[in-house]
């Protein structure tokens, strides 16, 4: 029901209904085949027609109840293969950025694709033979009991027996089938990752002598379902076996009693026919038993998924009252418990001023931005945008208020306007061209054979890198938000992009706050404030002339950087 979703609550429980009444149903029509039996046996040939009319009914009603729930069962199979996929869209969408990690995310796309299905198959076909393999023999045990105590006893008393060995089939199954999707989403995240860095792996010589961690992985792999293979199939054969022994014991208890003249042989017989009844779906039961525990591991991990709470947000926003300002007060936030990155991080970032924060690599630079776009939330302190804290706003009345340029671009395998107008999709068309101006992108657009209509590949793959940041910077300024989070890039950009984006920057500068993770001399120089940042503590913070007067931490930056910056590999 937590997969299905509320609205189907109603139909799930139809299903079930119809699912439980032709379980028992079976087992009253699979009961009747004793009276008649019994009046057939012993020659009343009129009593056993009667009886054979009653049978007759009592199979059409289980007909019909097999019908409706088969129906119910595809139907609801059908609405979990149209909308699980936009239900856990939805779901997703709502929580918290720092939830997707990369292995969150492996687990998202194996649970998107191979869970859905099995889950389909769950009230398509999987939940049928639990029905017909419990409830029917249920039945058909109370009927025994009815019909003669003694063998309806040594019936029952099996079940204990038959369950317990169906556990030990189905538990060995259900971890043997943890192992092989843990192994299998490491084997498939190693094979993406050993298609994406060909280029890496073929520099340094890994595609020669083969990608260890990759045949690692597919080794790990093989070994997984061997042992899956080794450690079930014994079991589930001796869940089979049972069932059989189970029958052995009940026809002994009959024979022996009839031996001791404690029971006719007529009934006897019809008795026994009715506990071979009872083999046939017993061992169809304990052969699906390894598909039932593998769709509940699916299950489980789905309902995971749902059951994973949502970022929460205010049902209303709370009132703006210094829009674009930036201010933490006293934060402090780890990613893991009792590890915390930042400590007591206080700092304000007035509007239309440019802030740069400055400080070794590790030191919390990125996480400060982080926070500022609630990927996470604070462990003590308070972070605000616009004099609200940001937890008090709702998520898209947050990111109305921020526009972001990261180092690491992600364009989508679309036109360059297209990715451009992401920035504000409603913008007209003299704006698209505005801001593409101002970035620098024009000049690129000139170049391409399909100007405005190229597109630019998976990841923007067929731009560089600079260029990719001249789209992003672009897209930030068409979306004109209050404020701008900046990580300028390390990697020297050529002196063209550097010029746009430098120029962009300024252009971005007059109209909105900026924080930027500076790398750059002439951008911290250009600060109105500078925070320095060391081991998650704001060491310092003040102006370039005020920083490099008080000779500390920054003095320090500043000096091994023009260093660094006066090095040269070509003169
Ligand atoms: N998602 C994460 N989960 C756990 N730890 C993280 C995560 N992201 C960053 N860290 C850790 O938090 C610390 C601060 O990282 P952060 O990325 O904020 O540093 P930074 O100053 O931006 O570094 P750089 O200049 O190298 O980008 C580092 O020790 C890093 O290992």
């Amino acid at each position: 029901m937590t997969i299905m979703g509320p609205e189907h609550r109603r139909s799930v429980r139809i299903y079930l209904a119809w699912l439980v009444a032709f379980g028992v149903l079976q087992g009253v029509a699979t009961a009747l085949l004793v009276p008649v039996l019994q009046a057939l046996l012993a020659g009343q040939t009129g009593i056993a027609l009667r009886w054979l009319l009653v049978l007759l009914a009592a199979v059409v009603i289980t007909c019909v109840a097999r019908y409706q729930q088969a129906m119910k069962g595809f139907a609801l199979a059908l609405v979990t293969l149209t909308s699980l996929h936009r239900r856990l869209g939805d779901h997703v969408a709502t929580l918290p950025l720092g939830w997707f990690s990369s292995e969150q995310v492996g687990r998202l796309s194996r649970s998107a694709t191979g869970g859905t299905l099995m889950v389909t198959n769950v009230t398509a076909h999987l939940l049928t033979p639990v029905a017909s393999g419990i409830l029917t023999p249920a039945t058909v045990a109370l009927a025994m009991l009815a019909f003669d105590w003694r063998l309806g006893l040594a019936t029952v008393l099996c079940a204990p027996l038959l369950y317990l060995v169906h556990r030990w089939a189905a538990t060995a199954v259900g971890r043997s089938e943890e192992r092989t999707d843990a192994a299998g989403a490491l084997a498939s995240s190693r094979v993406v990752e050993f298609a994406r860095n060909q280029q890496v792996l073929r520099a340094f010589g890994r595609t020669t002598e083969g990608y260890q961690p990759l045949e690692d992985a597919i080794e790990r792999q093989r070994g997984a379902w061997g042992r899956m293979l080794a450690q079930t199939a014994p079991r589930l054969l001796g869940s089979g076996l049972a069932v059989q022994l189970a029958f052995a014991v009940v026809i002994a208890v009959g024979v022996s009693l009839a031996a001791g003249g404690a029971i006719d042989p007529v009934p006897l017989v019809a008795l026994l026919a009715l506990a071979a009844r009872l083999t046939g779906p017993l061992a169809e039961l304990a052969g699906q038993s390894g598909m039932l525990r593998m769709a509940a591991n699916d299950l489980r991990r789905l309902a995971a998924i749902f059951d994973e709470p949502p970022l929460p947000e205010p049902a209303r926003s709370r009132e703006l009252t210094a829009p674009g300002e930036i201010a933490l007060t006293g934060v402090t936030f780890g990613y893991e418990p009792d590890r915390p990155v930042l400590a007591d991080v206080t700092f304000r970032v007035p509007p239309r001023t440019m802030t740069a924060i400055v400080g070794a690599s590790g030191s919390g630079k990125t996480t400060i931005t982080r926070l500022v776009l609630r990927f996470f939330d604070v462990d003590a302190g308070v972070v605000s945008v616009g004099g609200a804290d940001v937890r008090e706003l709702s998520t898209t009345d947050l990111m109305a208020q921020i526009s972001v340029v990261m180092q690491d671009v992600y364009l989508f395998d679309d036109t360059l306007e297209a990715n451009i107008r992401l920035g504000r999709p409603s913008a007209s068309e003299a704006d698209v061209r505005e801001a593409a101006r101002l970035a620098g992108v024009d000049e690129i657009v000139a170049r391409l054979p399909h100007g405005w209509r190229t597109g630019v590949g998976e990841g923007g793959a067929s731009l560089s890198g600079g260029e990719r940041q001249r789209v992003s910077v672009a897209r930030a300024i068409l979306k004109d938000a209050p404020i701008v989070l900046l990580d300028e890039a390390t990697a020297a950009l050529d002196p063209e992009n550097e010029r746009y984006v430098a120029s962009a920057l300024r252009a971005l500068s007059d109209r909105a706050t900026l924080l930027v993770i500076a790398h750059k001399l002439p951008t911290v120089v250009a600060a109105d404030q500078i925070l320095v940042l060391d081991g998650g503590r704001v060491a310092e913070a003040g102006t370039h002339e005020e920083l490099l007067a008080s000779g500390g931490a920054y003095t320090r930056f500043w000096n091994e950087r023009s260093r660094a910056e006066g090095w040269r590999l070509v003169p």
